[in-house]
């Protein structure tokens, strides 16, 4: 068929499926109500459809254009953003808040076990409501305004000087904190599976972690300024409803690739979760078991870092006789390192493909961080050296790790999937945050404390190395999915002989 056929025929289609698109409920975001009208336009758009593959690059504004798609990547990315600069609030400030509350650390901890504890279960139903009843869009609204409400909350409870308005805030911001991010892998992947979807990943985490990154370095000033110019005890308060802007802004985000979402399921007759079927409660049952196997390595892989990093400023104070200010900085690299290297991880997994392995060669990557910064002799290695190689580990874990979540699980069922693993992500940290800080005060000193915490940390990754390992010879044996090919013969399906027509056909 002649481009000048094909763009005929695209010409029609098109006029049938404006007919047809009246009939077609796309206002539906959600699979429930997703349009049974959609069936009798089935046939017509999928030829539509079929018609836009051929017509490569049909306008730029087109959802089926790499432009278009890099386009909404840029506001899916910041989907997350205020999350992750506020869910580390309280980390930044922690001196300033224990003081102007007059709280203990043990106290404190409350402010990240209340965010995570609900999580155990509530991540997991956050996803289930995506697949089930609100559907991507309108899920991804939610728990955006949750993050701001959460946020709102916190912020009050400091101006009021009220430990337990601000759990209470704590607590709705992580309703909506570990969802939001459940909601953008399950976008992630409707948007850009088969295509980069591991650079995809490492942008996002990029973009978070500059969140991360941005707290830290922000909201220290920002409170010291407030303080002066109130000089009174506002400043907690009013730095805090700063930050919620940032939130704001994410939710600004959610309503553009909503809007950009719904378009594209219209032009591209994509159901919302792109295969338009309904996940059933019994289906989680069906998981296969390297899905749960995932599970558990990303709650004893974070639950050797996420905690690890909180900790280490102490102990760079203790071990390596830092101030506050440098220990920090030293403390902020893994994150800073994560921003900058991040889409680099995610670029080498989508060109080697490898995922697992990928995986596993993070795990030891961090494993090595871990020894060097705890029994390596002072000096050896600078602490901030060390930092920056755990930074890369951790970058190329989340990037290798995250996606392979989509190539076990169907995609009308990953806002479900997600959720169960940040279920099981947090009930480790929760559980390994706090007795982390038990094991290291039933000890007569600091230094011993620190250390044996460090030997806490190192059994939970080398858990997940283990694990790994188990998965890797699973999947090796079973010829399994997690470590997709190279992409040059994910593409065009062979290695060397290059089938350009397939190419660009598949060229997106
Ligand atoms: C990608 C991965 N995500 C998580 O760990 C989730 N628990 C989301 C966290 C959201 C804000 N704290 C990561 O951050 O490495």
């Amino acid at each position: 068929m002649t481009i000048a056929q094909d763009q005929e025929q695209l010409a029609c289609c098109q006029d049938e499926v404006n007919s047809g698109n009246q009939k077609v409920d796309v206002g539906g975001s959600s699979p429930i109500f997703a349009s049974q009208d959609r069936t009798d336009n089935a046939l017509i758009e999928s030829e539509f459809s079929a018609s836009i593959d051929v017509q490569d690059g049909v306008g730029c504004c087109h959802p089926s254009t790499r432009l278009h798609r890099y386009f909404v990547l840029f506001f899916m990315c910041f989907l997350a953003f205020g999350s992750y600069f506020c869910y580390d609030n309280p980390g930044t400030l922690e001196s300033q808040i224990e003081a102007d509350l007059n709280i203990s650390g043990t106290a404190f901890s409350n402010f990240y076990s209340w965010y995570s504890y609900p999580n155990v279960i509530l991540s997991f139903f956050g996803g289930f409501l995506i697949d089930t009843v609100f559907g991507i869009r309108m899920g991804t609204i939610i728990f955006a305004g949750l993050i701001c409400i959460g946020q709102v909350i916190f912020a009050g409870g400091a101006l009021v000087d009220n430990f337990y308005v601000m759990v209470l805030g704590r607590f709705v911001f992580g309703l909506g904190g570990e969802s939001l991010a459940v909601a953008q892998n399950t976008y992630s992947v409707l948007w850009f599976k088969g295509k980069e979807l591991n650079t995809v990943f490492g942008v996002q985490l990029s973009v978070a972690r500059l969140g991360s990154v941005a707290n830290m370095n922000s909201m220290p000033y920002l409170y010291d300024y407030i303080q002066e110019s109130y000089k009174g005890s506002y400043g907690l308060g009013i730095a805090l409803m700063i930050a919620g802007l940032v939130c704001l802004f994410s939710l600004f985000c959610a309503m553009v690739v909503a809007y950009y979402d719904r378009r594209a399921e219209r032009i591209l007759v994509r159901e919302s979760s792109g295969s338009g079927e309904v996940i059933q409660f019994s289906d989680i049952k069906r998981f296969p078991m390297q899905f749960w196997l995932l599970c558990i390595i990303c709650a004893f892989y974070y639950s050797a870092i996420t905690p690890f990093i909180s900790i280490a400023g102490k102990y760079l104070i203790s071990q390596y006789n830092m101030t506050v200010t440098e220990a920090d900085r030293v403390t902020s690299i893994p994150y800073t390192v994560s921003a900058i290297v991040s889409p680099f991880c995610g670029l080498l997994c989508d060109l080697t493909g490898m995922n697992l392995l990928w995986t596993i060669v993070a795990g030891l990557i961090s494993t090595a961080c871990h020894l060097a910064f705890s029994y390596l002799p002072i000096g050896i290695i600078p602490p901030s050296v060390t930092m920056g190689v755990l930074g890369v580990g951790f970058s190329l874990f989340a990037c290798a790790f995250w996606p392979m979540v989509a190539m076990l699980v169907p995609e009308h069922q990953l806002g479900t999937a997600y959720g169960a693993m940040q279920s099981v992500q947090n009930l480790g940290l929760a559980v390994v945050i706090q007795s982390a800080e038990m094991l290291r005060e039933a000890f007569p000193t600091s230094e011993e404390g620190l250390q044996w915490s460090e030997v806490y940390f190192m059994l939970w990754i080398s858990l997940s190395l283990v694990l790994g390992f188990v998965l890797q010879m699973h999947n090796t044996a079973k010829k399994g999915a997690l470590n997709p090919p190279l992409y040059r013969k994910r593409i065009c399906g062979r290695g060397d002989e290059v089938d350009d027509r397939e190419a660009l056909l598949n060229q997106d």
